[in-house]
């Protein structure tokens, strides 16, 4: 095994719920604060589909704040002067850790593209537990995410109840709904329609699919809002350049502003982001259905856990309805776990977790300094 710069290779691997042997597996990881002497006041934080470790501190490709600098940090609802906060670039993903964008092996330098195997949420959270434990930590305090970092969140609980003492699913499920699956199949099929896709070799072709990426997060992006925010941010206005004239770029001769708002944001995230890693990732998250794991019964995958949860929903979420929060506390609440659930009127849409939302950051303050004072922490 070998350390370096964040990130840890197992040379054991791992196995993977498709049957492969990852063999190395690396883990990318930051972490923030300071890990107690009996190493219990460590939170990790599962990132969503495209986030990653960097969840409080500038981004190493953009600059930009880490996407939840203002709920990680000092004095921060999740507060890094009491606890050691972790967060793992997931499996798959394109930051670090193993998935398309890594090596094969130490002995063969070729990037794994699309070879990389098929991963499951599952997958990432053993991959994440490989490192919880090398960091010498037997208990997680908490474990919280929101969206497919929910999943993640809903994952640990059910795989390792006793290394978990508290538990935050934020806006997510226990399974990918059908309209979720098919959001993302659009994304995909945006990617293959790509000329500069090349069947996912396109880094030996010396391109890369930008226009099928860029319009897959536009589709996407569009899920992550509301109606009522699109018409707060733009209603029906026309792009006007800083001179004053209408902003030309499409056929039509002049842009909404809308249109030029998710052009922005699918351009922007092609600079960071790879097309294979958001293959990868958007299929674990079609693949999760942890009721499903368990013979039909969510409520078996908690039996008798000791775990505490806080289930979060946000009104204006279509992409991850509160109905589907209610469901899952509600299996929570026949497992017996100890759970409390909260819906957040918000009209911001799933992304709702990622903005200032007041009440979110009371709800993550408030049950953690709960759950920390139910624990004993003497922090
Ligand atoms: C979870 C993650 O995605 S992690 C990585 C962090 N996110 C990113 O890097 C970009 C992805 N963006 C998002 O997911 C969302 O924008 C959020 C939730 C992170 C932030 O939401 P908000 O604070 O409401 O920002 P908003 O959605 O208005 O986007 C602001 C961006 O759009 C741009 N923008 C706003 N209006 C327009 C317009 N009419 N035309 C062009 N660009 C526009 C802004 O200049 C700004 O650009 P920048 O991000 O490059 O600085
Ligand atoms: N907008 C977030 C949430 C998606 O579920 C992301 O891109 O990761």
């Amino acid at each position: 095994m070998v350390s370096e710069h964040d990130s840890v290779v197992f040379d054991q691997g791992l196995d993977l719920e498709c049957g492969v042997h990852l063999s190395p597996l690396r883990v990318a990881y930051r972490a923030y604060g300071t890990l107690a002497p009996d190493a219990s006041n460590a939170i990790l934080v599962c990132h969503p589909l495209t986030a990653d470790q960097y969840v409080a501190e500038p981004h190493p490709l953009t600059g930009k704040p880490g996407w939840w600098a203002r709920m990680v940090g000092p004095g921060r609802p999740i507060d890094t002067d009491r606890f050691f906060v972790i967060c793992v670039n997931v499996l798959g993903g394109c930051m670090g850790s193993s998935g398309p964008c890594t090596a094969r092996s130490h002995d063969d330098a070729t990037l794994w593209g699309t070879e990389f195997p098929p991963v499951t949420i599952r997958d990432m959270v053993q991959a994440q537990a490989m490192l919880v434990e090398h960091l010498g930590i037997t208990r997680l305090f908490a474990v919280i995410g929101g969206s497919m970092g929910g999943m993640q969140v809903l994952q640990w609980a059910a795989d390792f109840p006793e290394r978990v003492f508290a538990a935050m699913p934020i806006a997510t499920a226990s399974f990918h709904s059908a309209q979720n699956i098919a959001f993302n199949e659009v994304s995909r099929q945006a990617i293959f329609a790509d000329p500069d896709w090349h069947n996912g070799h396109y880094r030996e072709q010396g391109a890369v699919p930008a226009r099928g990426l860029a319009v897959a997060r536009m589709m996407a992006h569009i899920t992550y809002l509301s109606e009522e925010a699109l018409t707060r941010k733009f209603g029906r206005r026309i792009r006007h350049e800083p001179s004053g004239g209408i902003a030309r770029g499409s056929l039509f001769g002049e842009m909404f502003e809308v249109e030029s708002y998710l052009r922005h944001q699918g351009s922007s995230f092609v600079r960071r982001f790879d097309a294979n890693s958001y293959l990868t990732i958007t299929r674990a998250m079609d693949y999760f259905d942890l009721g499903a794991d368990h013979n039909g019964d969510l409520s078996s995958a908690f039996a008798r856990t000791p775990i505490r949860f806080c289930v979060v929903s946000f009104t204006s979420d279509w992409l991850f309805p509160t109905s589907q929060s209610r469901t899952l506390a509600r299996a929570l609440n026949r497992a017996g776990a100890n759970v409390s659930f909260v819906e957040i009127d918000s009209d911001r849409g799933h992304d709702a977790f990622l903005l200032d939302e007041p009440d979110l950051d009371r709800t993550i303050r408030g049950f953690i300094g709960g759950a920390a004072e139910h624990a004993g922490l003497g922090i």
